[in-house]
């Protein structure tokens, strides 16, 4: 009341229909309910049935007034208009990110920065030459995994994968004790990443905040370490750490330390832990199915068989040309939906579908109610791969690295590490899951709670590998 009130009546009456739930705490419990209690969709599900399907909604959520926007057509226009919204996390998850990364960075910074670790990480050449590194990885892990015989943490290993790959991009040649440090802390920190911002000693967001100091004091040790190689000449391949030195902002100022840590921190934790998540998920659905990973499979082969004598290992070329992974994957991100949610907040009034966004409201894109919607994917919560079949998807319909001046700048990044994971596994190796009934939990990001304890075995060894 106190929030809609400050509007005026004739504001107030243009607001979308919502709910903004008890004192203080708002719609955090019937959010946190339903996501705790596996049923992610009927905390929006509430909404549809009480309001109907009006596409916003309002509500009082992260301890900020909230329009919550669930259709794509209603997201796309929010996420297409940088004048009217601008990023808009809440302030505890800034806290954990860094307030000078890109979740809190004001506009033109963000687009100067943006280009500038863009540009490294998509695109043809840049992922060429990854290749090399992403599969030889990919090879030697899977090969430890099924040499060893034993149950593995198949969740926890993925995540250590990819970031040995975000790692080697952004900062290569870290040493072993920089790695586990780092990999640790990131694990900490994003337990407390949906949590509620209680900075209290024994809650998960404070254990977070104190992950957060570790990295950051890692990632200064490694930046120091790093200028000091620099001022004895040393020479060894660029990487993003030191083009972020090198990096000039307006009228030639270098970047602070503060800066460049912060946006190293946001990076490598974006750069692993969803591929790891959807890698995990990929391999669980495909092992599932044995019909769709037989047709999985079947493109892999016919792919190799096609490859030149001459060529040693796949190229970016041949991974381009596996249509049928690709739907798999689109399936899996739409299926999963790692990043449910994203944050904007209203620079003006702005009126969408006939409802206002008032000035200064926060607003969420719920990218999982886009996914889930039965007018867009009939049957939503099956798993087909078939349906991305035929032309591309209609423009807003499918977000999974969001859209605009902040789409995912990993997201080739992150299909091409899936790729060539999915590859290898498909042409030789098994999943056999402990518990294939394992509960899963939804934050902050979907997974078995037993972080798919299972054992990898070979089967075959007809998979490419090495040269590119
Ligand atoms: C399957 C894997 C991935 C998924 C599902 C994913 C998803 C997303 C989504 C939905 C956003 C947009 C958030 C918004 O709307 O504000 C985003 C932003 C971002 N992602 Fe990813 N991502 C993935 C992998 C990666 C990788 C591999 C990297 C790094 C190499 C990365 C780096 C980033 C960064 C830096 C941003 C912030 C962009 C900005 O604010 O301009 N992501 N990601």
């Amino acid at each position: 009341w106190y929030w809609t009130a400050a509007l005026g009546g004739e504001r107030r009456g243009r607001l979308p229909p919502g709910d903004m739930g008890w004192p203080l705490v708002g719609g955090m419990w019937a959010f946190l309910r339903a996501f705790k209690s596996g049923k992610p969709d009927s905390f929006l599900d509430s909404f549809v049935r009480r309001f109907g399907r009006t596409g916003l909604y309002r509500a009082f959520m992260f301890s900020s007034p909230t329009i919550m926007v669930v259709t794509a057509e209603a997201c796309k226009q929010v996420l297409m208009d940088d004048e009217a919204f601008v990023t808009g996390w809440p302030t505890a998850t800034v806290a954990l990110i860094g307030p000078r990364s890109f979740v809190n960075m004001p506009y033109d910074d963000h687009r100067r920065l943006r280009k500038l670790t863009a540009a490294p990480i998509n695109g043809f050449d840049a992922l060429t030459s990854y290749l090399g590194f992403i599969d030889h990885t990919v090879v030697s892990t899977l090969r430890s995994w099924s040499s060893e015989d034993k149950e593995i943490k198949f969740l926890t290993e993925l995540r250590r994968m990819t970031f040995r790959i975000i790692m080697q991009i952004f900062m290569s040649g870290a040493d072993d004790r920089t790695m586990a440090e780092l990999e640790h802390s990131y694990t900490q920190l994003n337990y407390g990443m949906r949590a509620m911002a209680i900075n209290v000693p024994g809650f998960t967001y404070h254990k977070a905040l104190k992950a957060r100091r570790r990295l950051v004091a890692v990632l200064q040790r490694v930046l120091d370490e790093r200028r000091r190689a620099k001022g004895s000449g040393r020479k060894a391949a660029v990487d993003m750490m030191d083009r972020l030195i090198a990096a000039e902002g307006e009228g030639g100022r270098r970047l602070d330390d503060d800066e460049i840590v912060d946006i190293l921190v946001m990076y490598l934790n974006a750069g692993h832990e969803s591929s790891g998540h959807i890698t995990m998920w990929a391999t669980v659905f495909l092992q599932e199915n044995p019909d769709i990973l037989a047709k999985a499979k079947a493109e892999q082969e016919e792919i190799m068989r096609n490859i030149p004598p001459t060529q040693k290992g796949l190229n970016l070329r041949d991974f381009r040309k596996m249509e049928y992974l690709s739907q798999v994957i689109d399936e899996t991100l739409r299926f999963v939906n790692i990043s449910f949610v994203s944050f904007r907040q209203a620079t003006r009034d702005t009126f969408i579908n006939g409802y206002l966004i008032p000035k200064g409201w926060k607003v969420q894109l719920w990218y999982r109610s886009v996914h889930m919607d039965p007018e867009v994917y009939p049957d939503p919560k099956k798993f087909d791969p078939s349906r991305w079949e035929g032309p591309p998807p209609r423009a807003g319909t499918f977000l999974p690295f969001g859209l605009g001046a902040r789409l995912c700048p990993g997201n080739d990044l992150a299909k091409l590490e899936i790729s060539v994971f999915l590859h290898h596994f498909l042409l030789g190796y098994k999943l056999t899951r402990v518990d294939p009934e394992c509960r899963v939990r939804y934050l902050p990001h979907p997974r078995p709670v037993d972080n798919c304890l299972a054992r990898i075995t070979r089967v075959s060894s007809s998979s490419s590998s090495g040269g590119h």
